[in-house]
């Protein structure tokens, strides 16, 4: 009898027999992840090597089918998902509520919320981090709502007193590859030939060096990504323009076996990481984001976070696979617990 659809082992696809539900462990049961990802989402994250450990840890992955009742599918023990749109999140936060037993990573409010370039960052303004563990802020920035008109933007600007050189990102972020579309801005004037809605944030100086903050429950790994270099004073005073920007900081940009200046590829210190991910994990109520962070150029000390992601490319998280098999198991074990307790 086939299960809700497929399992997902890589290019092939396997059929779960009931029958096999309950032989391997979690305290003697199987834990089934139901998921909805893209085509996309699923090929780099349900990857065979993945598949196989949490398998042989008694996990397995349950495909949703968008197009059935989620309260039909299943039993599921967690559910994780990364689908745009309002109607996916009506369902899944309407299952939310009628499945209370069921671990949802993770909430689509909670989500949402990382879905525009200023909520995204404002937990992080309202962090109070003692400055023994490093100084993290955000860029200055300013955001462009959708009814101003473009030629009202160098205006703007200069009345919120913001520096150039400016990045130009798109406001929403909605997974597709407009909204990460980005523009570099050397003088005001040529923002006007951006549409809104626009989030305008200062250009920090990091020595072209990014770090990519992967946070799982309560597990951090930081892997070094190649960035924008600096843009030096006599730069801009002899550029202007806005110019658009491919995807700097992908996992092909990594930089974490190059030779560089350790004052720029230092690591942010692991008190400073560890508060940080605590604290964003409890503002946010996410428990699967990352973080892009950049130290400024010349500091020790000074931090910036320029982006946070929900459920980003883990696939490309060093040591991935038992990061998440112990993160789906703990998370089981804590809800035994919680029963056991209640
Ligand atoms: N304020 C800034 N100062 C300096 N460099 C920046 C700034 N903002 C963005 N960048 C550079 O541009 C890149 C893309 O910016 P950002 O991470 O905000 O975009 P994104 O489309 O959300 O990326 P992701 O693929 O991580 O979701 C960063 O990785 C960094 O290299
Ligand atoms: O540099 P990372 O690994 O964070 O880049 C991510 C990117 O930020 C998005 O989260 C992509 O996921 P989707 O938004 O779901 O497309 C990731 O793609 P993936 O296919 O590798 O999961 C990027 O890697
Ligand atoms: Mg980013
Ligand atoms: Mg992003």
């Amino acid at each position: 009898m086939r299960l809700n659809g497929e399992f997902s082992s890589g290019e092939e696809e396997e059929v779960m027999e009931k029958s096999e539900v309950g032989t391997t462990p979690f305290s003697g049961q199987k834990v089934v992840v139901g998921y909805a990802l893209t085509a996309k989402k699923k090929k780099s994250f349900l990857q065979p090597n993945f598949i196989s450990l949490a398998r042989s840890k008694g996990i397995y992955f349950v495909a949703i089918d968008v197009n059935k009742p989620l309260s039909e599918q299943g039993p599921f023990d967690i559910v994780l998902h990364k689908l745009s749109g309002e109607e996916w999140r009506d369902i899944i936060e309407d299952f939310r509520q009628k499945h209370p037993d069921v671990i949802v990573l993770d909430p689509p409010d909670a989500i949402q919320h990382l879905h525009n370039r200023q909520s995204m960052l404002q937990d992080v303004v309202d962090l109070n981090l003692s400055e023994s563990y490093g100084k993290v802020g955000i860029p200055s920035q300013l955001v462009i709502t959708k009814d101003k008109d473009s030629s009202s933007i160098p205006y703007e600007v200069t009345k919120a007193g913001l520096k150039l050189p400016l990045v130009a990102k798109p406001l929403v972020v909605d997974g597709t590859a407009k909204s990460h579309e980005l523009f570099l801005a050397y003088d005001e004037f040529s923002l006007s030939e951006l549409e809104p809605p626009l989030v305008l944030q200062e250009f920090v100086n990091h020595g072209g060096l990014l770090f990519k903050i992967y946070i799982v429950g309560e597990s951090i790994k930081v892997v070094r990504r190649f960035s924008l270099p600096n843009i030096s004073k006599r730069e801009l005073s002899k550029v202007a323009g806005v110019y658009r920007f491919p995807r700097v900081s992908c996992a092909a940009a990594s930089a974490d076996d190059a030779d560089l200046d350790p004052s720029i590829a230092e690591h942010p210190p692991r008190s400073l990481l560890e508060k940080l991910a605590k604290e964003l994990r409890h503002r946010l109520g996410l428990r699967m984001f990352n973080v892009d962070m950049i130290r400024e150029y010349g500091t020790k000390d000074v931090f910036y976070v320029i982006d946070i992601n929900y459920f980003p490319g883990y696939g490309k998280m060093p040591n991935y696979e038992p990061v998440f098999t112990d993160f789906l198991l703990n998370l089981m074990q804590n809800k035994c617990k919680k029963k056991l307790t209640v």
